[in-house]
């Protein structure tokens, strides 16, 4: 059988992750985060890792290009991908999908300018409370939107609230929790589930 192809990001999930990995026997055969390599072997040989952005890890295990993965629950619902299985909530990585704006700023009466990266599921929450707005899309740094006149409020993930305080704004509605989660390819499970199934199981016992 060809390797099983586990994709992660670099980052807090990589940080968080390694150690559950290792519980369930898979270490990386050399240091993830300062090499330049995208394809790394692993303490075993029927196992490899790739390295992604984040964002495109739910992309690639949809696809079936890496057989499991580790994703924020807020990407993974952000992109709406069929043929992903969730098997497990890693719990670490915990933090809301919240909106926020400038510290007692009002609203604007007519239609709100929302800037965010989570289009999707902006456009939904809006939707679902009966808010018209246009959304604006960014990459990062959606602090500063606000503060600039760029928009009246962002749709951002909020861990302990310390970058909507350094910049002046407060966290207003919540849209959702979320936490990192194992994701698998659909198919991927049920042809793979003696391999992938003990797999969980070991990094399951291994959570805090
Ligand atoms: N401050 C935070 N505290 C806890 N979890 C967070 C925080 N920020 C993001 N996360 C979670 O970690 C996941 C990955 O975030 P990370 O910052 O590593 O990647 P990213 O910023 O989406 O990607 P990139 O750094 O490639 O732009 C997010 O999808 C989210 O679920
Ligand atoms: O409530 P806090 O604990 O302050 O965390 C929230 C911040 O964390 C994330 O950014 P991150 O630090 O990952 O930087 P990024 O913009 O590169 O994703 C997120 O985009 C917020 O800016």
């Amino acid at each position: 059988m060809n390797p099983l192809i586990i994709a992660l990001s670099k980052g807090r999930l990589l940080t968080q992750t390694l150690p559950l990995l290792k519980a369930a026997g898979i270490e990386p055969a050399e240091d993830l985060s300062d090499s330049r390599k995208l394809i790394f072997d692993t303490t075993r040989d029927d196992v490899k890792f790739i390295v992604l952005r984040a964002v495109d890890v739910p992309t690639f295990v949809a696809r079936g290009a890496a057989h499991l993965g580790v994703s924020g629950l807020d990407q993974i619902a952000e992109q709406n991908l069929d043929d992903l299985y969730l098997p497990l909530d890693l719990k670490v990585s915990v933090c809301r999908l919240m909106t926020a704006g400038v510290v007692g700023a009002p609203l604007p009466l007519g239609r709100r300018r929302v800037a965010t990266k989570y289009l999707h599921l902006a456009r939904e929450y809006y939707a679902r409370t009966g808010v018209q707005v246009e959304l604006i899309k960014l990459y990062g740094a959606m602090e500063l939107a606000p503060l600039v006149g760029l928009a009246d409020e962002i749709v951002d993930i909020v861990d302990t609230g310390n970058t909507l305080k350094a910049n002046g704004l407060e966290p207003r509605q919540l849209i959702m929790h979320s936490s990192a989660r194992l994701v698998a390819n659909k198919a991927a499970w049920k042809t793979r589930f003696e391999q992938l199934k003990p797999l969980v199981d070991q990094m399951e016992a291994a959570l805090v």
